[in-house]
């Protein structure tokens, strides 16, 4: 460090040059698209103090060469942001579904133990009604550091992560210490990144080390989790339906008002209720009491926090009209989650309803899924089939993909390649007592179709179906064609 008149003082660490602010420091980042180093001299017009570089480049402002800038993006973020994990208690969620509702329960259950505390997830940054976008669903470690900072100066004394194994894997979560890691369960995805399954799920268990996290709660109703709580090298809670689980559930019940979950651990039996909807969110639930339990939160207080917690948006919403199907909006995107997601739509139809299911599959991304997402969505009674964002791709490839998953299935498959038309349709074709099921965007607004982000247009999975069965679609094609002129 430099002391004296030519001491350099800069203030916070930015890894993209449309972020910078005066008096930055602009870390240069190679990545597979393109390389930090070109944006150097755009973060120095934009009044970057200084650089953080591979390289030297020839810009005028102090340059700090170091052999890997990503690596360096964690430890200094966390310097610049003055250390916030020091201050905060954090938790970290990760497992392959059901990160983003484990973590919003668990942040009711902290918050309800007298801990404010804020929570960075797929559906953005949040401390108590302050929300805050955030492009990725565990942003890269200067933003992360940048906004456990914002919400400790803002009160809070908790933190609540959701830990993305690309994030894990890129070191965007390093310069971070956990006091609780949970790991909500695993299911093949992300190989377009990890290349193998191998390689998905150690970066999982990366959390599960002493370096990262004092302690853990893994659910093991499954070979990975169980494969993971026979390894990890700290002590672990285990969560499941097995009876050698710490925290067992003994039953569970879930309808259109929420889950009940009723478990046993070496304090006794506790009856959990939620307003979460699903089978799925059981597990969710006992993990989330199981950290609620390590962190000191008291059993009252845990039944209390998740019992007030919201669901976050598309995470199994139910839209309700009298006298008209219901409709379920969900983030299901991988094979096992659209199993679950039906089994509960199914739940939640009439005796004798149908269970209409609209799905696509996003373009340039998992292409390995689609079959088994045609499979799973066998379980339906209609299926409309349909673009989910093509990034490029043709959409209709994308769909005949999703096809060959659903030969010879008993359902109804059609094909409607326009996202608007196909929800409109399976809800005019519905009855009362059926469930339309929406799945694969839960809570995202941008339908991108382009390889381009800024071809991206708003839609909104939930707006459109509550139009449709207000009968009132003609409102959402009114703003489209608004944003299309
Ligand atoms: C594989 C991956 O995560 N890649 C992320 C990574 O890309 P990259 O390292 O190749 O970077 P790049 O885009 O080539 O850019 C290099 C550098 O130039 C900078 N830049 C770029 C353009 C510019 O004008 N100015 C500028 O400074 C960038 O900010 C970056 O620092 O860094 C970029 C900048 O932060 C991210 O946008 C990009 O996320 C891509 C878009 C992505 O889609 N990531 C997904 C797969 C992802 O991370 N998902 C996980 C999991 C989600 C889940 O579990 O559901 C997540 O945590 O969100």
């Amino acid at each position: 460090m430099r002391t004296g008149e030519d001491a350099l003082l800069v203030r916070g660490l930015v890894s993209d040059s449309r972020a910078v602010v005066p008096g930055c420091l602009f870390a240069c980042v190679p990545g597979a698209s393109s390389d930090g180093h070109r944006f150097a001299a755009a973060a120095a017009a934009a009044g970057a103090a200084a650089l953080l570089v591979e390289h030297p480049v020839p810009v005028p402002l102090p340059q700090l060469v170091v052999p890997s800038v990503r690596a360096a993006l964690g430890p200094v973020g966390a310097l610049l942001a003055g250390d916030p994990s020091a201050e905060l208690r954090i938790v970290a969620v990760t497992g392959s579904n059901g990160k983003t509702t484990t973590s919003t329960l668990i942040r009711g259950v902290l918050d309800a133990g007298g801990w404010p505390t804020g929570v960075v997830t797929t559906v953005g940054a949040r401390f108590g009604d302050q929300l805050r976008d955030t492009a990725l669903t565990t942003p890269e470690a200067p933003e992360l550091q940048a906004t456990l900072r914002w919400m400790l100066e803002e009160g809070a004394r908790s933190a609540v992560v959701e830990a993305s194994s690309i994030a894990l894997d890129m070191g965007r979560l390093d310069g971070l210490a956990f006091e609780v890691a949970v790991f909500t369960g695993f299911e093949e995805d992300h190989l377009d990144h990890h290349g193998t399954l191998e390689h998905y799920w150690a970066s999982k268990a990366r959390l599960f080390e002493p370096d990262r996290a004092t302690a853990g709660v893994v659910v093991v109703d499954e070979p990975w989790g169980r494969r993971l709580a026979d390894q990890a090298r700290i002590p672990v809670v285990r969560v499941g339906t097995a009876p050698g689980a710490d925290v067992r559930v003994l039953d569970s019940l879930s309808d259109a008002s929420g889950t009940r979950v009723l478990l046993a651990d070496g304090d006794g039996v506790h009856l959990l209720a939620t307003s979460l909807v699903g089978r799925m969110h059981v597990t969710n639930i006992a993990a989330a009491w199981a950290a609620g339990r390590l962190l000191g939160v008291p059993a009252p207080d845990v039944v209390a926090g998740l019992a007030a917690v919201v669901p976050p948006p598309g995470r199994n919403t139910v839209l309700r009209t009298p006298g008209a199907p219901l409709v379920v909006v969900d983030y299901a995107h991988t094979p096992g989650a659209l199993e679950l997601a039906l089994e509960t739509a199914r739940g939640l139809a009439d005796p004798g309803g149908r269970v209409h299911l609209v799905l696509g599959a996003r373009g340039r991304r998992d292409r390995y899924k689609r079959q088994g997402l045609g499979t799973a969505a066998r379980a339906a009674d209609e299926v409309w089939l349909t673009n989910e964002g093509s990034h490029g791709e043709d959409p209709a490839a994308i769909v005949a993909e999703l096809r060959t998953g659903l030969l010879g299935a008993e359902a109804t498959v059609r094909t409607v390649l326009d996202r608007y038309e196909a929800i409109t349709s399976a809800v005019s074709a519905a009855r009362p007592g059926d469930v339309v099921l929406v799945v694969g965007r839960g809570h995202e607004t941008r339908l991108q179709d382009t390889a381009d982000p800024r071809d991206a247009v708003h839609f909104d999975d939930t707006e459109v179906a509550r139009a449709a069965l207000r009968h009132e679609p003609d409102a959402v094609l009114d703003e489209r064609e608004a944003q299309a002129s």
